[in-house]
């Protein structure tokens, strides 16, 4: 999923070679595989918020909804597992599509598995916009869900693979800076659509086939990675394609390392099994924990529902969508900020104080909410009261858009040696789809619930990832990756775990 596959390179890193029209190209598919990614996580909130989809699809909502002015909890006019479901399902989708995605790619090359995604992304597009019943609008987000999950696995290891090494790192931050810039296109679409008579709705979901027929395109006039020709088989032609795609024929060096990285694949029987032992415990959490924590945040909670959270703070339907995209505009800005300074803080320091800010955000939003709303749910937010509210949360935004959004990303793709790379971004990339499944799934039941508390609820895992930071996650900024062994064992505490006397790449 986003950057879930970029790779750090396995080899030296120093291969002879320029920024060609391929590597342009190859940023061109990253921006829209990101983009297409961004503009399904924008856009449910602001659909699920509109009168005539709810309406249509969810009159239980639509009447809940209008009838709390007569006096019931504000926490739980959303509440609705089928409406969640609407929003959730693409994520789970996403993620069983992935691992069968994973296959198609390996055998049948990556190109392939980005036209599937494209088309069936495409389809299901489509068919949301034209949904006629529920039965169909859900149909439609899973095969949405089945397109991202093919075009986040294939796009970013076609994306590590295509690019020169000193390349890799940018382009992971600019895959998350395009899904950001997916989601700010689709509040600015709602807040669009909105105003429209009749079918907005409707447009907001249709416009989705756009950055997949720019992908699908894009990718008929693309070519295969030498990696992926050379496990295949096709020797000459990788050879000739790497010369191409590197602007020189002085490509030997790199080509030997990616004969002998594909030969050394072939020959690890089962990178599952190999990740489970003990030497690679501090992996195999970064590989759980930093998906799980990236999301345990709450962003999605905003990313999602932005719209119908400001409706329950009382905000007018128009001023609803307007927040979207005022989150959406720091979101962008902040991951912004992030690629200028993950290089220069660090990535500790960076999500220290983000994670930080985040917590203190967290507080103060579950504290004004529950000061208007108490726990019984009725009560009024103020114009001034909903503005601050808003600009906490735009400072949360931020604080996660430079923090734990692209390096979710970013770390786990720095700390895997070779041999359990493939299992471990797949364990990242699944960990991270199912909790943003969860969080899509529970989080208006949770509100009602929880009420206000659920804000201290996510504050709680702001602290706990913190500390977790703190005291577990060692600086790998400017670290090679042949170098990553002895970062784990010169660490106060996974030193116990990671063997002294070899040292493996
Ligand atoms: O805004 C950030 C967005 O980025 C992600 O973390 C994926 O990279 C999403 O889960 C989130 O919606």
């Amino acid at each position: 999923m986003a950057g879930g596959g970029f790779v750090s390179s396995g080899g030296n890193g120093d291969y002879e070679g320029k920024v060609t029209g391929f590597v342009i190209m190859t940023c061109m598919v990253a921006a829209t595989g990101g983009l297409l990614f961004g503009y399904d996580i924008g856009i449910s909130g602001g659909v699920t918020s509109m009168d005539e989809f709810l309406l249509k699809f969810f009159p239980n909502v639509y009447h809940k909804e209008k009838s709390v002015k007569n006096g019931e909890s504000q926490y739980c006019k959303f509440s609705d597992h089928l409406l969640q479901l609407f929003t959730s399902s693409l994520y789970l989708a996403a993620l069983v599509s992935s691992f069968v995605a994973s296959i198609t790619t390996k055998a049948l090359g990556r190109k392939i598995s980005m036209l599937i995604g494209g088309l069936i992304f495409l389809i299901g597009a489509i068919l949301n916009g034209v949904a006629m019943n529920l039965g169909v609008l859900i149909l439609g987000r899973l095969l949405l869900g089945v397109g991202i999950g093919y075009a986040n696995q294939s796009v970013p290891v076609y994306l590590s693979e295509m690019a020169p090494a000193k390349l890799r790192g940018a382009l992971n931050v600019c895959f998350q800076m395009a899904v950001t810039i997916g989601i700010l296109i689709a509040n600015l679409v709602n807040y669009g659509t909105a105003t429209m008579k009749k079918n907005g709705w409707r447009v907001s979901l249709v416009l989705a086939a756009v950055p997949a027929i720019i992908m699908t395109v894009g990718t008929v006039f693309l070519p295969d990675t030498p990696n992926s020709l050379i496990d295949r088989g096709q020797k000459e032609q990788a050879k000739a394609m790497l010369q191409k795609i590197r602007g020189t024929s002085n490509v030997d060096n790199e080509f030997e390392d990616l004969v002998i990285a594909s030969d050394m694949s072939k020959q690890v029987a089962s990178p599952w099994g190999n990740i489970m032992q003990r030497r690679y415990r501090p992996q195999l959490t970064v590989a759980i924990l930093i998906p799980f924590f990236q999301q345990l945040t709450g962003i999605n909670v905003i990313n999602f529902y932005a719209p119908v959270l400001f409706k329950t703070l009382g905000f007018g339907d128009g001023a609803a969508l307007m927040t979207a995209v005022i989150t959406g505009v720091v979101n962008v800005v902040a991951t912004l900020v992030a690629i200028f300074t993950v290089d220069k803080f660090g990535r500790r320091g960076l999500f220290l104080v983000g994670g930080t800010l985040m917590l203190v955000c967290q507080i103060a939003v579950g504290s004004l909410i529950g000061s208007v709303f108490g726990l019984d749910g009725h009560g009024q937010f103020s114009k001034v009261l909903g503005d601050v509210t808003l600009a906490i949360i735009c400072v949360y935004v931020a604080a996660f858009a430079w923090s734990w959004g692209p390096l979710g990303w970013l770390v786990p793709s720095e700390v895997f040696p070779l041999e359990i790379r493939s299992a471990g971004q797949s364990i990242n990339v699944s960990v991270n789809m199912f909790f943003t499944f969860v969080i899509g799934q529970l989080f208006l039941t949770m509100l009602c619930g929880m009420k206000f508390g659920l804000f201290f609820f996510f504050g709680g895992f702001v602290f706990i990832m913190t500390l977790y930071v703190f005291f577990f996650l060692p600086e790998t900024k400017g670290v090679h990756i042949e170098e990553i062994t002895k970062i784990w064992r010169s660490h106060w505490f996974w030193k116990n775990y990671v063997p002294a006397e070899e040292t493996r790449v």
